[in-house]
């Protein structure tokens, strides 16, 4: 259980009773709450802290031990009141629940059922022979709003049952995640907004009058007055022998259980499908299933003492909409990236989430700045359902969509729903090509702009190797290439061939090995051979490379396999080893002569370093036996300052790190210049 936060005033629990009794009005009449269940759910737990603490300074609108309906006070009496559920929320919690029971009864439980616990709105349906003659939702658990006019759209309810019988079914009605995807397809073509998620849909839903259009739900029964004292798994049977729509057409079908053992093993699976199911669940009840336990557990003003709600934890959560980040797949798909401020759901810290494609941003109606509900269950990938309309500031900005491709800056084909890049995926390689060629890369000038295009458009490049097998007859086939641009071109590509392996691993443009990780893993191999041997558990022994971008890079090289063929065969990357070569033996013989120092350069270098760009300076520092750095920290043992260094030279003395100027540390390292 979460710890509920403590209310440490009158002023701070009566703020708290306000803030719960509004948030529940809106979570029962449309949907449009602005709280995580999680979050409704700790701040109930901290009233009830303070209502414990402080007897007698309780306040009547407090949401504790009732049935909250919210503020939509029904005008149609309940026969029986309609009850909430207590929670338990972990097995040791549900086997005292299940203990204490059997104590009230003095005797054990004859047999439990358990069954998933339906994400949406309990509701009474009342049969008159056999006619579906009324439709009441559970209000405060006494009265009930008559919502008879959206009968008609609820799926699983039937308007007439099997048998001409006078009855009232009671159960649950949700939208199932394809109703609620139509619906709010259906609603913004309507110009309304879209809903939050299906719970808070299923809410908005079944109150609405006159709505110019329909949206359709889903009823599942569990409980019903008039069919005499059944044992609740017969009951369940009797529901869907009468026509109407029960669990037991799922995956996540009721089942008695004979121990707490027994349940133990149902709940976890129930919570392990529930990411597949095709409707939201918010916990598992378990209930006394013989008529005779429940009648004589009998109920609580809030919830009946015969059934428990095993909650799990919420997978609908609210956090802020920071950005959009459009990401182009491997055949050219430029697909929209949510990025979120950090939020756990379902146990994961989530920061991004799929939002699909362009026409669902549109759909949902989302701005930069909005606070939306994010989806996450089990393995799912996380998404963004809609935006909290009514938490708008007004600061809120629009999303911008990109006019060009983000990787090449071809055109986009938006004719589709997921839009392409036109290059579709040679896209990839010529972005590949472009940032081989980079500055901190291979260096390669004048592939930058159309020429990279034009080289993957011809067919003579399809990879960074090709690069290296390109003659000049070719070359001069290509248009707008004279003689002296492929000269230039060749020699330049020629220079790259003897780059260190840094810079050739950096080309590779392995995901999440940038320019710095990039020399750390040739300093820690020595060759392109070692690093593709090193597997897993080697890759995972550079400093900053774990497990988790161990793997990433695993199956990148594993991917890259051809390219890294190819360059192997044209002698590039391989032929020079490093100076430290990161392997025991071999780095003690030839130790260098900045051996065991974190450097940081900085302010700009004079000298015989001047020509040097960081890059450079970097390499310079990691072949004579240093570890390069960007910033300034206990770690570092040395910083180069050169002319208008500022605040790392600042830091450096304050932490009394020794400082040495350009030329001095040009003398350190001449055998390496
Ligand atoms: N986010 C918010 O602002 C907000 C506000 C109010 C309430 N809530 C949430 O609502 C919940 C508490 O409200 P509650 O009292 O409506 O209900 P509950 O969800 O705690 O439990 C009772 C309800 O479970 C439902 N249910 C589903 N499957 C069932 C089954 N198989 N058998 C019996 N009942 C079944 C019934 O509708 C029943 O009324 C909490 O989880 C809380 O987080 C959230
Ligand atoms: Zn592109």
């Amino acid at each position: 259980m979460k710890d509920a936060a403590v209310l440490a005033s009158p002023a701070d629990y009566a703020d708290a009773v306000t803030t719960a009794v509004e948030a529940a009005a809106a979570y029962y009449t449309d949907g449009s709450t602005p709280l995580g269940d999680d979050e409704y759910d700790a701040l109930l737990r901290a009233i009830e802290a303070y209502e414990t603490a402080h007897p007698g300074e309780a306040l009547s609108q407090s949401p504790t031990g009732k049935v909250s309906g919210g503020a939509a006070v029904g005008d149609v009496p309940h026969s029986v009141p309609m009850l909430s559920l207590d929670n338990v929320f972990n097995e040791e919690e549900l086997a005292s629940w299940a203990a204490g029971l059997e104590r009230r009864l003095g005797r054990p439980v004859a047999g439990w059922c358990v069954e998933p616990k339906l994400d949406g709105l309990a509701v009474a349906a009342r049969y008159r022979a056999g006619r579906l003659t009324q439709l009441i939702t559970r209000g405060d658990g006494l009265a009930g709003e008559d919502i008879s006019h959206a009968a008609g759209t609820v799926l699983g309810l039937p308007a007439e049952l099997a048998e001409p019988i006078d009855v009232e079914l009671r159960g649950e009605v949700l939208l199932t995640q394809d109703q609620f995807e139509q619906a709010n397809a259906v609603r913004t073509a309507h110009g309304a907004t879209p809903f939050a998620n299906p719970r808070n849909g299923a809410a908005g839903t079944l109150r609405a009058k006159d709505r110019p259009y329909r949206i359709e739900l889903t009823f599942f029964a569990y409980a019903a007055l008039g069919l005499g004292d059944l044992a609740h798994s017969e009951l369940l049977a009797r529901l869907a022998g009468l026509g109407a729509n029960t669990a037991a057409s799922t995956a996540a079908q009721p089942r008695r259980c004979a121990s707490v053992e027994e349940i133990g093993e149902r709940v976890a699976e129930i919570a392990a499908l529930r990411a597949a199911l095709p409707f939201g669940i918010d916990g598992i009840v378990v209930k006394a299933d013989a008529a005779a336990d429940q009648e004589q557990a009998g109920s609580g003003s809030r919830a009946p003492r015969w059934a428990v709600a095993y909650k799990l934890p919420a997978v609908h959560k609210v956090t802020r909409l920071l950005g959009v980040e459009w990401n182009v797949g491997r055949t050219g798909v430029i697909a929209p990236r949510a990025v979120l401020e950090p939020v756990v759901v379902d146990g994961v810290t989530v920061t991004y989430a799929t939002l699909h494609n362009p026409a669902d941003i549109t759909r949902r109606g989302l701005l930069i700045g909005d606070q939306v509900f994010v989806h996450r269950a089990g393995d799912v990938i996380p998404r963004v359902e809609a935006p909290l309309v009514d938490q708008r500031t007004g600061a809120e900005q629009p999303i911008e969509f990109p006019s060009v491709c983000p990787r090449c800056g071809d055109a986009i084909d938006t004719s589709q729903q997921r839009w392409r890049c036109v290059r579709g995926r040679a896209c990839q390689a010529v972005a590949s090509i472009r940032y081989a060629a980079g500055r901190d890369q291979l260096d390669i000038e004048g592939l930058g702009g159309t020429r990279a295009v034009q080289l993957v458009d011809s067919g003579l490049v399809a990879d960074v190797a090709d690069l290296f097998t390109l003659t000049r007859e070719q070359l001069l086939g290509l248009e707008r290439m004279g003689a002296t641009s492929a000269d230039n071109l060749l020699a330049a590509i020629e220079t790259a061939r003897s780059q260190p392996l840094g810079r050739v691993f950096c080309a590779l443009g392995v995901r999440g090995t940038g320019r710095s990780m990039s020399r750390r893993i040739a300093a820690h191999f020595g060759t392109m051979a070692a690093i593709r041997a090193a597997g897993l558990e080697g890759l995972a022994e550079v400093e900053g490379i774990g497990p988790e971008k161990a793997t990433v890079v695993v199956a990148e090289l594993a991917e890259l396999a051809p390219v890294l063929d190819k360059l192997a065969a044209l002698g590039i990357g391989v032929g020079e080893p490093l100076p430290e070569t990161g392997d025991d033996a071999g780095a003690e013989a030839e130790a260098g002569p900045l051996d065991g120092h974190a450097v940081v350069v900085t302010g700009t270098m004079t000298g015989p370093l001047a020509e040097l760009s960081r890059t450079e300076m970097n390499e310079l520092i990691e072949r004579a036996g240093g570890k390069a750095s960007s910033s300034v920290s206990k770690r570092t043992t040395l910083l180069v300052a050169g002319e208008k260094a500022g605040s790392k030279r600042a830091k450096a003395e304050e932490l009394g790190i020794r400082v040495v100027a350009p030329a001095e540390f040009a003398e350190m390292v001449a055998a390496l210049l």
